[in-house]
């Protein structure tokens, strides 16, 4: 019997009526013959409700105990639902995270599943009910009930729908679907019929709040097609599944992350270990650090450039202070009026000219980038915060992502989920085996075939990185890793990129005539790096992995060049002579994630 596992987000059962009709649109689910869990998140804003209150009393309340008063937001909705299943004459259980076996660790407001049991839930099913399951938690080994961080009813739906091997998983909410970018930034964007699980992946994790980024690695991983509607109608909304929306579209989706802060640290001794020593000290406080932009450094001394939420940052700069005595790097700045714009496609990896794009758009908007660092399907820049919405609309008209592409899919072509029964009962199996959110890395490799241009003290002015990035360009040359960094010093900025080695000899040529012009105080390069990749599902999330890299690679007393980070892959720049050795350190560092 095919099963659908219906997701209600806290705008979709903010009052007894939306409650009403979400019960409705299960029954009518369960009427045309589908076995239905309805999965329900706090009504309207009751989390942040609750999360004041416990501030009123305690500033620093204890993480359990946290965790104990926030799930109860979940426990009123499942009961409200079921009692609405009921009054329209249906049959219907709630449950909480503990009564459906839903195992985390102990990471209290920021769990991770590791186990689900379906049994009961299936039993239930079966005896003709209707499932309720509450959202956003779980319970740990000792029964302490624990949450899966904000937003993480979606990723509750996912893991349920993964486990009971659902034909899908709805996400109701309040608008028709995935967009181009939020639609509460900016009215034109457009609805998508359907995006990839990696796109998808990035977004979420860039501020598109209509998913949470970890249910996405479990859609991914487990091959669960989701479909993101609207609670209000029954028009189709969009599917998130392996492909995007259209094979020729470089950019799928943009995004703002508003509320980010910038720290350089200025002056880092250029020695193995010492961008480890720093990375590791600020996740040793839990800090999530992003946007790591490394640049090549001029006498022995580097700047390390990464944002951090901008709530983060005053614990953040009290580690950095502590940081710049124990390395010996000369200060610190900080910003904390700036946001984070990206650009994300899985088209970007095949053509040229994507970066380049987004700088020119940008730069006519008269908007200076503060620092860039790409991936192989995202390009973040980040703005002052004054000017973010208006790079989000100068970026989303560049791309025309407000006009449907000609070869988008319709509804008609959209995959459904092709796995057999067979599958079921290893996917179960394994579950129970594994933790449902383990680090799994696909890939470790090394390539050879990358040389690198660094452009330091350019002047930093509008405008400036779409120049540059034309007139490589116009070359036929294709860039892959960009990073510029923000120069604390004076208003000058460096960039660093690879092309392929083949063309290295052309774009040095290209730069010994530029330099004058975009008034670069030096080009340098390599003809002799090497790139290395660790690739899998939510390396950000498990932000272990750049600091694990930064870890080996420090021991063997390997200098990293350049650094790129994203949810699917982290890559580094070393020098071309230690690739092999250093590629022997990831592979024994993390051979027990491989899959
Ligand atoms: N790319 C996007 N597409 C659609 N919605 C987006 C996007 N980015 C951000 N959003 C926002 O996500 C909101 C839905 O998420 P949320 O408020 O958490 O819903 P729920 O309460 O159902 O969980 C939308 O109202 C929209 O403003
Ligand atoms: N209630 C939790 C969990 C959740 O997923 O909520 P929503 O589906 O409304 O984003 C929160 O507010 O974080």
């Amino acid at each position: 019997m095919s099963l659908v596992v219906q997701k209600f987000g806290g705008t979709s059962v903010a009052d007894p009526e939306k409650i009403l009709s979400a019960a409705r649109k299960a029954i009518r689910a369960q009427q045309a013959g589908k076995q239905v869990v309805v999965v329900v998140s706090a009504m309207g804003h009751n989390t942040d409700l609750l999360i004041d209150l416990a501030g009123q009393i305690n500033e620093a309340p204890p993480a359990r105990e946290m965790d104990m008063l926030l799930s109860t937001g979940e426990q009123v909705s499942v009961a409200l639902m079921a009692m609405a299943v009921h009054s329209l004459g249906y049959k219907a259980v709630s449950m909480t995270g503990a009564q459906m076996g839903i195992q985390t660790d102990s990471s209290f407001t920021k769990a991770r599943i590791r186990n689900i049991s379906p049994e009961r839930i299936q039993k239930l099913l079966n005896d003709g009910n209707i499932v309720i399951a509450a959202g956003f938690q779980g319970i740990d080994d000792d029964f302490n009930i624990t949450t899966l961080g904000r937003g993480g009813s979606d990723t509750t739906a996912v893991a349920l729908a993964a486990v009971l091997h659902a034909d899908a998983c709805e996400i109701h909410t309040d608008v028709d679907g995935v967009y181009t970018t939020d639609p509460r930034q900016l009215p034109e964007a457009r609805q998508m019929s359907r995006i990839g699980y990696d796109e998808m992946l990035e977004l979420a994790s860039l501020g598109a709040g209509v998913m949470h980024n970890r249910s996405i690695e479990f859609a991914k991983k487990y091959g669960v097609p989701i479909h993101v509607r609207s609670s209000f109608s029954d028009t189709r909304g969009t599917l998130i599944v392996s492909e995007s929306e259209s094979p020729s579209a470089p950019v799928s989706g943009a995004a703002m992350t508003r509320d980010e802060a910038r720290i350089t640290v200025q002056g880092v001794p250029d020695n193995p270990g010492t961008s480890y020593e720093l990375f590791k000290l600020l996740a040793d406080v839990k800090i999530t650090v992003d946007m790591i932009v490394q640049n090549v450094g001029e006498q022995n001394r580097a700047d390390i450039s990464f944002t951090v939420p901008k709530e983060e940052l005053k614990r953040a700069a009290e580690t950095v202070r502590f940081a710049v005595t124990r390395i010996g790097a000369t200060g610190f700045t900080s910003d904390d009026e700036v946001s984070k714009i990206s650009v994300v496609g899985n088209g970007m990896s095949r053509q040229t000219g994507v970066a380049q794009k987004m700088f020119r758009a940008i730069a006519d908007a008269g908007i200076n980038i503060q620092m860039i660092t790409t991936s192989e399907i995202k390009i973040s820049v980040l703005v002052a915060r004054a000017s973010a919405q208006a790079a989000l609309r100068a970026v989303h008209q560049s791309f025309e992502l407000y006009r449907k592409p000609a070869d988008a899919a319709d509804w008609s072509e959209l995959p459904t989920r092709k796995s057999k029964e067979a599958d079921i009962q290893s996917l179960v199996a394994d579950l129970h085996a594994v933790d449902m959110e383990q680090l799994s890395l696909s890939e470790i490799s090394l390539s050879e075939d990358q040389a690198r241009i660094t452009l330091s003290g350019v002047p930093d002015s509008p405008g400036l990185a779409a120049e540059v990035f034309e007139a490589v360009a116009s070359k036929g040359i294709f860039v892959d890793m960009i990073v510029q960094s923000y120069d604390g010093y004076q208003g000058q900025t460096g960039i660093s990129f690879t092309v392929p080695r083949a063309q290295y000899a052309e774009c040095s040529k290209l730069f010994g005539t530029l330099s004058q012009k975009f008034e670069v105080r030096q080009v340098s390069g390599s003809e002799e790096i090497a790139k290395l990749s660790v690739s899998g599902i939510g390396l950000r999330s498990h932000t272990g992995v750049a600091i694990g890299m930064f870890e080996v690679l420090a021991e063997a007393g390997i200098n990293v060049e350049m650094i790129n980070t994203s949810e699917l892959r982290v890559n580094v720049v070393v020098e071309g002579a230690q690739g092999e050795r250093a590629l022997k350190c990831l592979q024994a560092k993390f051979a027990a994630n491989l899959i």
